[in-house]
């Protein structure tokens, strides 16, 4: 059988995270802080530990398979690198930012000024559909600095908290697009490794399915339950089991995440007592 070569981050905001979601969907490798390379001991894949910013070149060269990458540098490159699943974490903004002072009223304003960035791509792409002519200043770091020091008039960089901006006294004027981290696949993939690229995402839709929910377990009576059915947003239809005690039954479903807290206080309410909220480790649709 052949072996899916995958690239993520060496080192970085995305290279934690990018292991773990690997170890959840069942597959176990090294961190990489002492190798470039590592095989996963139960599944058909081999890491390749690289920088962020060049993936995307390995990916269009079919020297990886499939990466895990900030999609902010797959729309800097503007080859068409199929992303297949949005990772939902590293998440960010790609953003104009002007000093605090400038008086910003539109796109236009911009006309003729300097803009520092490490996407020179990104910038000419977003002001060329403006309508609007910039001159660009490639630098690779630091890019928040460059107003203050004399560089340039306005930046694009990553904004994720705002802090950086605020520190070098810049506002965010324009969000050119919001970014997260991908999944990833080459244009030069073929049938044999396709075939392994499914199964991983399979597995990586369970686990991100599983991240995004909870199960949880409620005794309800009898006659409540049809109104704490309506209540809760099922997958097929409610577990509903006896309870030792008559009259009463355990009630079981599958919630969002995010909106639990809002959910209980209706069940509550509808008659729901002992809610028990539980993570789920894997989510097989
Ligand atoms: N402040 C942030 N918050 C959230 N996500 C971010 C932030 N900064 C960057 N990212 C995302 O994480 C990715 C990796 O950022 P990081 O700073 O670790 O690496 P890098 O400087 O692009 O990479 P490398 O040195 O590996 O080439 C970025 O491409 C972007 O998608
Ligand atoms: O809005 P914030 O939460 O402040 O995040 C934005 C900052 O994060 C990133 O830099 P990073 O910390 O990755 O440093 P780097 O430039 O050395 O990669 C990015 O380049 C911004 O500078
Ligand atoms: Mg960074």
């Amino acid at each position: 059988m052949s072996t899916l070569k995958i690239a993520i981050q060496k080192s970085g905001r995305l290279n934690e995270d990018s292991i773990q979601i690997l170890k959840d969907a069942g597959i176990s490798i090294d961190n990489g802080i002492d190798q470039l390379k590592a095989e996963a001991s139960n599944f058909p894949l081999e890491v390749l530990y690289l920088r962020n910013s060049d993936i995307p070149q390995y990916l269009i060269d079919g020297v990886v398979d499939i990466a895990i990458v900030g999609d902010n540098l797959l729309v800097e490159k503007g080859n068409d690198i199929e992303v297949i699943q949005k990772l939902g974490f590293s998440k960010c903004k790609v953003s104009v930012a002007v000093p605090k002072a400038f008086d910003y009223k539109s796109v236009q304003d911009l006309n003729g000024m300097r803009i520092a960035t490490s996407y020179p791509k990104t910038v000419l792409d977003f002001f060329n559909s403006k309508g609007v002519t910039v001159d660009i200043h490639q630098i690779s770091g630091s890019v928040e600095i460059a107003p203050n020091i004399g560089l340039a008039d306005a930046i694009v960089d990553i904004v994720s908290s705002g802090s950086t901006l605020f520190k070098n006294n810049l506002k965010e004027v324009e969000v050119i697009f919001k970014s997260e981290a991908v999944l990833a696949v080459s244009p030069k993939v073929t049938p044999e490794s396709q075939k392994i690229i499914d199964t991983l995402k399979f597995r990586i839709e369970s686990v991100l399915r599983a991240r995004k929910s909870k199960y949880i377990l409620m005794n309800v009576p009898n006659d409540k339950i049809e109104a704490v059915g309506k209540i809760l947003p099922v997958l097929r239809s409610l577990t509903v089991l006896p309870l030792a005690q008559k009259g009463w039954s355990s009630v079981h479903s599958v919630i969002d995440k995010d909106t639990f807290w809002d959910v209980i206080d209706q069940l509550k309410e509808a008659g729901a007592e002992g809610i028990l909220i539980c993570p789920i480790e894997k989510m097989v649709l």
